[in-house]
């Protein structure tokens, strides 16, 4: 008998479709050992009701960070009734007031008034809470860059990391979360002097890592066979373009999307190429939103020649900005590193070899991101 390769109506192909949710912890977490047990050891002051270590987690995009906190909040609270942790993202609570806000709604289990109450009182309430119930608090500020913007850093940390000279007894400790760990030379002194982080790196994923994360996913989330051998390895060679493993997770559920929309009982390599261009520029547009000024516009000037020698793109660069050349290879060599630009070397220079850029978007993918400027 033929086998019967369409979906009725009320089939489908996710078993547990909360799988690929992006905020879906998972148990599985591979290939980031190293990583969480730096965590442990900053936190572990913690359970013995001290303070903790401040961390300073970075690394590319979708490596882990958050997710790797959070994991070890749980473990966390599985031990101990002493630690209170919250998670902040800086980019949706970007001001002092929104973050401790945010704070204070955690550990108070309501929200601040929204107005007419100064920071300092909330700040107040806040800290002498936490002194009476006796608990350490534990923040992740996540995408900590975002509060650099309006210039609340400072502000946000020395409340923070400063509380205990103020509020004698109270104990707070900072996770910062941040793709580029250059992010800690922009606080003051006054900061800088108290943060002195654990700084713990998460690398990019090599295809092997990716391959590995994403089976466990897929063994999760569908039924049995579903996702063929060939979608497989498609889904990981797009997810090795970046190392974002958010695009992976996202890249699943827009193929078995897809599949089920042609009402097939396979996802095939069809449909995680089709998924892909959307899975892409979600992608490349949170990588834009973490860039600043100047090295959006190295992006924009390298994708709007099909390869430039370093020489001439600095020229260009520097017409623009009039910023030096140490600063232009500083942000050259961190756009290379992150992969968003590549850089061969080439026999043909004048002056000997040159290197030659080449950017790893197409125009016409960073075409919409580059009208808002
Ligand atoms: N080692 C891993 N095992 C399983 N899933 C992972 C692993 N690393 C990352 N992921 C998954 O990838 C997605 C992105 O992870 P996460 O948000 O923790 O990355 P991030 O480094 O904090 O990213 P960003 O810098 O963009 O905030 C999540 O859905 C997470 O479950």
């Amino acid at each position: 008998m033929k086998e019967n390769n369409m979906l009725m109506w009320d089939e489908t192909l996710f078993k547990e479709s909360d799988v690929f949710e992006l905020d879906y912890l998972p148990d599985y977490f591979p290939h980031r050992d190293s990583q969480l047990n730096a965590i442990r050891y900053a936190l572990k002051p913690a359970i013995r009701g001290g303070r903790p270590l401040n961390c300073l987690l970075f690394g590319p995009p979708g490596t882990g960070k958050t997710s790797a906190s959070l994991k070890i909040f749980d473990e966390l609270k599985e031990y101990t009734d002493k630690v209170l942790t919250v998670k902040v993202n800086c980019q949706i609570d970007s001001t002092r007031f929104a973050v401790i806000s945010r704070i204070y709604k955690s550990v108070m289990g309501v929200a601040p008034p929204a107005s007419g109450v100064s920071f300092n009182r909330i700040f107040d309430k806040l800290t002498k809470k936490l002194i009476d119930v006796d608990k350490v608090l534990v923040v992740v500020l996540d995408d900590i860059n975002y509060l650099f913007y309006e210039g609340h850093a400072d502000e946000v940390m020395y409340s923070l990391l400063r509380a205990h000279e103020q509020y004698p007894g109270s104990k707070i400790s900072v996770i910062a979360i941040v793709n580029d760990p250059e992010v800690i030379y922009g606080f003051d002194k006054r900061v800088s002097s108290v943060f002195l982080p654990e700084e713990i790196e998460f690398p990019r994923y090599e295809l092997s890592e990716i391959k590995d994360i994403l089976d466990d996913r897929i063994m999760r989330g569908f039924f049995p066979n579903v996702v063929t051998d060939d979608a497989k390895d498609q889904m990981a060679n797009f997810v090795n373009e970046s190392g974002d493993l958010r695009v992976g997770v996202d890249l699943l559920k827009r193929s078995g999307l897809n599949a089920e929309k042609r009402a097939s009982r396979k996802v095939e390599i069809e449909d995680v190429k089709k998924a892909y261009s959307a899975s892409r520029s979600l992608y490349i547009t949170r990588m834009f939103a973490n860039l600043t000024d100047h090295e959006k516009l190295i992006i924009r000037q390298v994708a709007d020649t099909k390869e430039i020698s370093a020489g001439d793109l600095y020229e260009k660069f520097n017409a623009e900005t009039n910023i030096g050349y140490t600063r232009f290879y500083e942000i050259i060599n961190k756009m290379i590193s992150a992969g968003y630009v590549t850089a061969d070397f080439s026999g043909k220079g004048s002056k000997g070899r040159t290197r030659i850029i080449r950017s790893a978007f197409k125009k016409e993918e960073l075409a919409d991101l580059l009208k808002e400027k």
